[in-house]
Formats: C-alpha cells, sequence, structure tokens
C-alpha cells in the first residue's frame, strides 16, 4: 500500500539504568556520555536522510526529552513545539524497577522475568507505595487521579494509544512532521497495538537506543511499512533495515 503519513520515533539514547543494567521504567537516570553521542548521532542520520519536523512529542522522563533535545539541535529545530506527557513514560516496571536484571533472573528466574518484560497481559509485581521509587509524591505526575505502581505492556498501551489518537493523528491530519522521542516497551506497544493484525515485526519490543525508526501510515492511520535508519557504517553509508516480517 501506498504511504500516505511518516512519523519518526526514536528510543531515547542510553541511559544509566541501560548502562547498568538495571531495570528503569518510570524512574528518572540521565543520559550517559554515549547515550548523547547516540542522541546526536540520530539527529546526523535524520539530517542526512533529509528528515524535517513541525512538532515533536515525548515523555517526562529526561533520558527521552535531552535525548530529543539533542537532536533537535542536530537538525536545528529547537524552536518547533514539544509536548510532554506521563503518556509516553515508559511501562511501570513495578517492584522491577531500580534493580538489576541480571540479579532479577537470578531471584526468579529467566521464565518468570521474560514473562513481566515481555507478555502482553502479565504486570510486574506492584511497588509498595513507600518505596523511594514510587512516583506518587513527584510533582510532574500531580495531575493524575491515579499513578500506577506497575503496568503490564496492555496497560502502558492504554494511557499511549488515546495519546496518540488525540495528538499525533491530528497533527498528521494537518500536514505536519511529528517526532516522537520515548521509549522501548511503550513504543514498540504503541507502534504494534495501533493495529495488532499488521505485519510488523519490532522483534520481542527490544529497541536499541537512539536508532530512528521511520513509521509510515496508510489513509485510515494504520502501520503500512516500518524501517530503522542505521548508525553510520564506517561513516559512510546508512543501511536502513527493514521490520516488516
Ligand atoms: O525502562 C526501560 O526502557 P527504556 O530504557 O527504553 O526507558 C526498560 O528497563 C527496558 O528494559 P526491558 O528491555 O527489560 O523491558
Amino acid at each position: 500500500m501506498a504511504k500516505v503519513h511518516t512519523v519518526v520515533l526514536v528510543r531515547h539514547g542510553e541511559s544509566e539504568y541501560n548502562r547498568d543494567n538495571i531495570f528503569t521504567g518510570w524512574c528518572d537516570p540521565d543520559l550517559t556520555a554515549k547515550g548523547q553521542e547516540e542522541a546526536k548521532d540520530a539527529g546526523k542520520i535524520l539530517q542526512e536522510y533529509g528528515f524535517q519536523f513541525d512538532v515533536a512529542y515525548t515523555s517526562v522522563l529526561k533520558r527521552a526529552i535531552k535525548t530529543l533535545y539533542l537532536i533537535q539541535e542536530e537538525l536545528d529545530c529547537l524552536w518547533i513545539p514539544v509536548t510532554k506527557t506521563w503518556r509516553l513514560n515508559e511501562r511501570h516496571y513495578g517492584k522491577l524497577q531500580g534493580k538489576n536484571k541480571d540479579e532479577t533472573i537470578k531471584k526468579y528466574g529467566r521464565e518468570q522475568v521474560q514473562l513481566w518484560r515481555r507478555s502482553f497481559k502479565v504486570c510486574p509485581p506492584p511497588l509498595d507505595e513507600k518505596d523511594e521509587h514510587w512516583s506518587g509524591n513527584d510533582k510532574r505526575y500531580s495531575g493524575l487521579s491515579f499513578v500506577p505502581t506497575g503496568e503490564s505492556i496492555e496497560e502502558a498501551s492504554k494511557r499511549s494509544l488515546p495519546f496518540w489518537h488525540k495528538h499525533i493523528v491530528p497533527a498528521l491530519k494537518s500536514g505536519k512532521r511529528p517526532l516522537i522521542c520515548g521509549h522501548a516497551n511503550t513504543l514498540g506497544s504503541l507502534i504494534k497495538n495501533l493495529d495488532p493484525s499488521s505485519k510488523i515485526d519490532l522483534s520481542d519490543l527490544s529497541l536499541p537506543n537512539a536508532l530512528p525508526l521511520v513509521l509510515e501510515l496508510d489513509e485510515s492511520f494504520l502501520p503500512s511499512q516500518c524501517q530503522f535508519l542505521q548508525h553510520p557504517s564506517g561513516g559512510k553509508l546508512h543501511k536502513k533495515r527493514n521490520c516488516n516480517s
């Protein structure tokens, strides 16, 4: 089907928790120096392909906000409107937040941990509201009637999809070119759940850090194709990797 609309999505660059192999969710670690470079690289790749954006969206987590800023800086479009929303936050990882992934596997077993990470409906164990990682007292969430203590991928999709329909689709309808900077599970599940029957394969939602993903949509705003724009190989060639199965 012919391409009608295009949205570019980027997972943030490497965070301190990514570097240390820690479940992140709604925790708010910064980008590492490597993550900052990855973000700048993403901007350079997008520039090389000639992408331009009129509007941008990100979460309220600094790893995504800073990645977006660095991309905008590379593209010289710091002036475009940016909407930050908790609806694009990473899925809430409950009690796993702040825990090392290998230690969690040792404690609970690989199969159980994989179920918490990738099952659509299974929620990770809930975070205690007294835990240091509980977001209920964080002022950025003061407008929410309910602050999650853990989310399944399905629950995370249920709060990101309405944002897509309320903000991204109208932006596309008015001819705007949107850039979305977010998180592995939320972006992956958002794309998959726009049309669960689509052939798009995001190989278990493990989106690489700061690799721009070009999503093409048909006239009904359903995904028709998606592909990653690869990092420069040898500093020269950017190879596109197709993710349609
Ligand atoms: O918070 C996370 O994602 P993020 O680094 O994209 O924000 C997760 O810890 C990613 O880990 P996962 O691949 O085990 O789901």
